[in-house]
């Protein structure tokens, strides 16, 4: 087992990873504000998981609440079950809610947690390679609105994160390829030598290599913990986290949750991201290439869905969080492994990089 620590002074909490954690009391247990548990999960989840965690956490209090699977259901009605089953079951605020299963669940339970009677303490348990390497670090917790992802939610971090990365054992291929995407994101925007190590172990990592996933998982988190450590509710760096989701919450929201998974948006939105800064003179040709193969390598689609007009995205990315006053702003690459966030740019490099022709793109860069 590895250890993790978020440097967050006193809320700083502990990220441990390590195949078959799900078994052991001792990473949990001692993170519980006491005996009650209520563990927030879902429909696909629980059957695969809640029986183990019950039997590591025995002697306590267990209420588990079962929601419905799915983006789709990332909203109020979903958020009122998870209170619903802790006011039936009487928890108090000595409760502790964990989150098992993926991003939507962790960012339901962390919500829910930051919530319920003002405040109780949460343990994020992820199960998605996506989760494992992004959404249960940093304390975004939140729901979705029609008009906007994410939009209503709170920083609430965890007490701690334990990752089973025995859990990727039963993700489908498609979930898999979805968290490389945000995996890919650490390399392009502070780490060029992790994309280098992505190259050469993409294979591996599809093919579900122990030792290739607990590294990918480890060298993510290490850098999402270091940037949440030092900005974290996102006054500056931690806004670099963002890379492609300007793009890619627009294309979640038009396209309807859960149409296009979350990682899928981002992929896509990366593609945008590194062909604005090429318009921009920052990248040059061969190295947005090399950005857009290594997403294509992770399974992942790399041309925007193509019923959305450049209209559509400005319509939906006018509500983005990182807006000020207005002005949109964008997280592109000054290089590989250097992100910046900027509303210092041309429109006319906007609206060329909603214009493109991103089919015809991809068939000049595969010949
Ligand atoms: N808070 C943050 O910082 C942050 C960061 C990135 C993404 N997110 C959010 O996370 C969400 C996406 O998370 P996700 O990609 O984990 O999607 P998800 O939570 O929908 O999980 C994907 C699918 O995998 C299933 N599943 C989960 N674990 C499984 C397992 N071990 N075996 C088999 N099936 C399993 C789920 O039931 C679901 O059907 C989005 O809502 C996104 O906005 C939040
Ligand atoms: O932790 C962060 O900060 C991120 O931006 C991580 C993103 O991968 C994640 O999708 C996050 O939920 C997006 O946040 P939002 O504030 O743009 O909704
Ligand atoms: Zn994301």
């Amino acid at each position: 087992m590895q250890t993790l620590q978020v440097d967050l002074g006193e809320r700083s909490y502990p990220i441990y990873i390590g195949a078959g954690l799900l078994d052991r009391a001792e990473c949990i247990v001692p993170h519980l504000a006491g005996r009650q548990v209520a563990v927030v999960t879902n429909e696909t989840v629980a059957p695969l998981y809640l029986k183990r965690l019950s039997q590591t956490l025995a002697g306590h209090e267990l209420t588990p609440i079962v929601l419905p699977d799915g983006e789709v259901f990332k909203h109020w009605e979903t958020l009122q079950k998870v209170f619903d089953g802790l006011l039936e079951a009487r928890h108090d605020r000595r409760t502790t809610l964990i989150a098992l299963g993926g991003g939507v669940v962790g960012d339901m339970a962390g919500f829910a947690a930051a919530c319920y009677q003002r405040g109780v303490d949460f343990i994020q348990i992820p199960t998605t390679l996506l989760s494992q390497v992004d959404s249960s670090v940093g304390g975004k917790t939140g729901i979705n609105h029609p008009l906007g992802k994410n939009m209503i939610g709170a920083f609430y971090q965890p007490k701690a994160v334990v990752i089973d990365t025995a859990t990727l054992a039963t993700l489908p291929e498609r979930e898999l390829s979805a968290g490389l995407a945000e995996v890919i994101k650490y390399g392009l925007i502070c780490d060029e030598s992790f994309l280098g190590w992505l190259e050469t172990h993409m294979a591996a990592l599809r093919a579900l290599d122990a030792a290739a996933l607990t590294e990918a998982i480890a060298r993510s988190c290490a850098a999402k913990a270091r940037v949440v450590g030092v900005d974290e509710r996102e006054s500056g760096v931690r806004a670099t986290l963002n890379l492609g989701h300007t793009f890619g919450h627009a294309i979640e929201t038009h396209m309807g949750y859960g149409a296009w998974l979350h990682g899928e948006a981002v992929a896509a939105g990366s593609v945008m991201a590194l062909e604005m800064s090429r318009r921009l003179g920052w990248l040059g040709e061969a190295e947005r290439d090399r950005g857009i193969r290594l997403l294509q390598h992770a399974g992942l689609p790399v041309v925007p869905p193509a019923q959305m007009s450049a209209d559509d995205f400005l319509g939906h990315m006018a509500v983005d969080k990182k807006v000020l006053g207005g002005r949109l702003r964008l997280v592109l690459l000054r290089r590989l492994g250097e992100a910046v966030v900027t509303g210092d740019f041309p429109h006319e490099a906007l609206q060329a990089t909603l214009d493109t022709d991103y089919r015809t793109l991809m068939e000049q860069i595969s010949h």
